[in-house]
């Protein structure tokens, strides 16, 4: 059984990739990926951009394990083309036993994760959940000054431990879902928007959290978002997707400057427009 390789470089590995979902309902299968090749190196912070629907979340998903996941079958997402290893672990082929192995290095956020907490959960018990799930035996003083670590930098009170998600905020569920997905210490973390429905004020302190993480741990990051406030303070490197295929990518900085993609010049220019707006607001 192939075991992940935590200090694998690069942490991923993309040739060639494509991804489906299956047929359904007498459609066809759809390609929602296709033929990506790129590398994300050991350590380095990746954003994933691109319009809606251009399939960002499929591949993020499927990097990051999840791609079987889905309840129904219709969404579970296939590999149909090309290669793909992440912490030196062949994506093709995966098996249930290795997928829940490599899962326990990998965090993923789903998109909108504040708003599928566990309801019947307070905030304490939806924070040790993964480390629950995962073993019986953990040093809980350890973990509760890490996670009051994290409430401090995301600006909840303690007292929030005790709330449970319908009592707070949609900012302050998705605050909870980000800091959830750092409790089992992930080597790679993969997060689907993660300041989505988070106000202007408090976007920042997912940005802080973030980045205490990585420089705790030295994590690579790939970060589906189009925060330009994100963008500056943590991404090196970008990844431009339209319509399933990768239209850009390279430093942050260059890639913007120099776009020769009519899109990725769209996009330059919207994210530089947000970043105005997000001024004048202030
Ligand atoms: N379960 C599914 N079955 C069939 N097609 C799907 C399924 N989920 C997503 N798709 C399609 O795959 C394509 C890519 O979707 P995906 O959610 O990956 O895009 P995205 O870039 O993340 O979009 P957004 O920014 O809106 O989240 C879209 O055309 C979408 O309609």
């Amino acid at each position: 059984m192939a075991h992940p390789r935590l200090e694998a470089d690069p942490t991923i590995r993309v040739s060639d990739l494509s991804l489906g979902y299956p047929a359904h309902a007498g459609g066809r299968e759809f390609q929602a990926v296709e033929g990506m090749s790129f590398d994300v190196p050991r350590g380095d912070v990746v954003a994933l951009l691109g319009e809606s629907g251009s399939g960002k979340s499929t591949l993020a998903k499927f990097l990051a394990g999840r791609g079987p996941d889905a309840g129904e079958k219709a969404a579970r997402i296939k590999l149909t083309g090309g290669e793909a290893t992440v912490l030196d672990t062949p994506m093709r082929g995966l098996g249930r036993r290795t997928r829940a192995r490599l899962t326990t290095y990998i965090g993923h956020l789903a998109q909108d994760a504040g708003a599928t907490l566990t309801p019947e959960l307070n905030v304490g018990d939806i924070l040790f959940e993964p480390i629950v799930e995962r073993s019986k035996r953990f040093d809980r003083d350890a973990l509760g000054e890490r996670i009051a670590e994290m409430m401090d930098i995301v600006a909840l009170p303690l007292s929030k431990l005790q709330e449970y998600p319908y009592e707070l905020s949609k900012g302050q569920r998705q605050r909870v879902a980000v800091m959830r997905s750092l409790m089992l210490d992930p080597t790679l973390l993969i997060a689907d928007e993660p300041t989505l429905g988070v106000d202007a004020n408090n976007r920042p302190k997912i940005v802080d959290l973030l980045r205490w993480y990585r420089e705790r741990t030295g994590a690579t990051l790939m970060l589906i978002s189009h925060d330009i406030g994100m963008l500056e303070a943590l991404v090196k490197d970008v990844l431009v997707m339209q319509q399933g295929r990768l239209v850009g990518q390279g430093d942050i900085n260059e890639i913007f400057r120099h776009a020769d993609h009519g899109y990725v010049q769209l996009l330059a220019q919207a994210l530089r427009a947000t970043a105005y707006d997000e001024i004048a607001e202030e």
